[in-house]
């Protein structure tokens, strides 16, 4: 499994960055995503599991050695290296349809814990980054691996799919 120091980072056409994930199933998922996709993987401690587990890699399957995985020891420290500016942060709170914003290269993709979501003092901290994947109403949330997809697509596909065939 290739997870790389922070300080190693290399620039990606687009970063999916997990602030605090609890699922090991739904990490794995992403893994496979961003291996897929050539998505970059951040992601931020605490995790509900630790990335030997066996569920984790059985649900990333064999896509381990192919994805790009850095992981940052808190979410400050992860702000501290990246800044504020181009960041998307995914929350089922925000009034603004992810397909109204513009994912540029090397853009980052935050998403929340499965059972909270991002902290609010985050999401208020970054009010014009803030974006909702369209649902029905009365539904509570989308899965987390599955929002990630969808994140990920909508923002290759606005960079014209690169390297991608
Ligand atoms: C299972 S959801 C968290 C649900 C949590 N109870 C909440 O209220 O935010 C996990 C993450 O998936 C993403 N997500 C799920 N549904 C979403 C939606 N409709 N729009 C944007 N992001 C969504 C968000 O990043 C969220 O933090």
């Amino acid at each position: 499994m290739g997870v790389a120091d922070p300080a190693a980072v290399r620039p990606a056409r687009v970063n999916v960055v997990l602030v605090e994930p609890e699922i090991p199933q739904n990490a794995g998922n992403v893994v496979r995503t961003c291996a897929c996709t050539g998505a970059q993987l951040h992601l931020i401690e605490p995790m509900g599991f630790n990335l030997s587990q066996r569920n984790l890699q059985r649900a990333g399957c064999d896509y381990w050695d192919d994805a790009d995985i850095v992981k940052w020891p808190c979410v400050e420290a992860f702000l501290e290296a990246h800044g504020a500016d181009r960041l998307h942060l995914f929350t089922g709170k925000a009034a603004r349809s992810y397909a109204d914003a513009c994912y540029g290269a090397g853009d980052f993709l935050l998403f929340g814990r499965e059972s909270r979501g991002l902290d609010a003092a985050l999401l208020a901290r970054f009010p014009d980054g803030c974006v909702r994947i369209p649902m029905r109403a009365e539904q509570r949330s989308l899965n987390l691996s599955n929002a990630v997809a969808i994140a990920v697509y909508r923002a290759l596909s606005q960079q014209g799919f690169p390297d991608l065939v």
